[in-house]
């Protein structure tokens, strides 16, 4: 091994172990704060919150993208009290992350209701004018964020979204009571403890070799296709819901798959997206839509998914009537797995 080799190789390592050593300190004082809600208490005096009204974000402009600003403990107070509403409220809050200095993020939701305060939706207009944003619904705005906002908001309106919907016990019919950081909410009366769910949903890209399967559902943007997606029916794995949805939809049997990734999708209330590859049986790729799930599924080519992929919205009627064949934006797990097998069709076309 050569000097600079030997130079090289402890640097990397120094950084790798850096890299490691932040994210596992990070990992374990979130975890902290999950357990310890006299903890959790303490990281919001120095930790900061991202505001939400009725789960749509507080949001600021700037140059054609939106920010999410975060606000300390002491505005918020000042901001409640204005408002006439109880300070209590910030124990509404749920926690989203933490900074690598570990400055915890809460979110916070101002417009559903809490058992401290009533009313506060009331105040909407009024709030935004005196936080200098609006409050914009997640689904306009999440592919104008940057990439950390965009997930940050994502879990903390998936998160706002369960608490909201689980305050009462299904056994007992008591009220739920959340513990300080929001990872879990337990009924008093018999102590059955609730944790967020979220649904698990496969997206499938098949391919028949040369050729990619999009398809479109009537609630879709006009013009755009995207990859085959659906719900894990109960007692599914991932496989079977693969070779299901593939053959619900558009008819078709599942030959191979292969693993691309995952990423956590805020609509509509909390899912996990699990993106596959998958091929079809040769010669059977004769498609038949099912239209009660699907507007329209049609078979595409590398060069017809290289020029959508590229092409850049808004996206309007042409001259014929028609909208341009666009997919979904880079944000969305769909347009990674279709990306990648229009850069993996190229490097099988290339010579060996
Ligand atoms: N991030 C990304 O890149 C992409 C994300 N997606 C997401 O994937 C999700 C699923 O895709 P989609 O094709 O609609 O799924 P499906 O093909 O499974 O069809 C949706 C229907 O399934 C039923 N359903 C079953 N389980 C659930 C559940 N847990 N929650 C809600 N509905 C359920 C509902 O029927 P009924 O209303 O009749 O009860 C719903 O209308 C979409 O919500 C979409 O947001 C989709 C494509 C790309
Ligand atoms: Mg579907």
């Amino acid at each position: 091994m050569s000097l600079y080799c030997g130079i090289a190789c402890r640097r990397k390592f120094f950084w790798c172990y850096r890299l490691l050593s932040t994210y596992v300190t990070k990992t374990r004082y979130l975890f902290e704060l999950k357990e310890d809600d006299d903890a959790c208490k303490k990281a919001q005096q120095t930790g900061a919150f991202y505001l939400f009204h009725s789960l749509a974000p507080l949001l600021q402009t700037s140059a054609h993208q939106y920010l999410a600003p975060r606000h300390s403990l002491l505005e918020l107070e000042r901001l409640l009290g204005k408002f006439g509403q109880d300070a209590q409220r910030i124990e509404d809050s749920v926690l989203i992350g933490c900074s690598e200095q570990q400055e915890a993020w809460f979110a916070l939701d101002l417009g559903l209701d809490s058992s401290f305060s009533i009313s506060a939706s009331l105040h909407k207009p009024e709030m935004e004018t005196e936080l200098k944003g609006s409050f914009i619904e997640l689904r306009k705005a999440l592919f104008q964020l940057n990439a950390r906002d965009a997930s940050l908001l994502s879990t903390a309106q998936a998160l706002l979204r369960w608490h909201d919907a689980h305050q009462f016990c299904s056994r007992s019919g008591q009220p739920t009571k959340k513990n300080m950081a929001g990872s879990k909410r337990v009924c008093p009366s018999n102590n059955i403890i609730y944790y967020p769910q979220m649904a698990p949903v496969v997206i499938t890209l098949v391919s028949d070799g040369t050729r990619c399967l999009l398809a479109r559902q009537s609630s879709f943007p006009k013009g755009m296709y995207s990859a085959l997606a659906g719900f894990c029916d109960i007692g599914e794995s991932v496989e079977e819901t693969i070779r299901r949805e593939v053959a619900e939809e558009v008819g078709l049997e599942v030959e191979s798959l292969q693993y691309y990734a995952s990423q956590h999708w805020p609509f509509p209330s909390g899912s996990l997206m699990i993106a596959c590859h998958a091929t079809v049986k040769p010669g059977q790729t004769e498609i038949q839509v099912n239209l009660r799930e699907l507007e329209t599924a049609a078979w595409f080519s590398h060069d017809e998914v290289a020029t959508a992929l590229k092409r850049k919205g808004p996206y309007t009627q042409q001259q014929n009537g028609t909208f341009p064949f666009w997919l979904p934006p880079k944000l969305a797990i769909s347009h990674q797995l279709i990306k990648e097998w229009v850069e993996k069709q190229i490097c099988s076309s290339l010579p060996a």
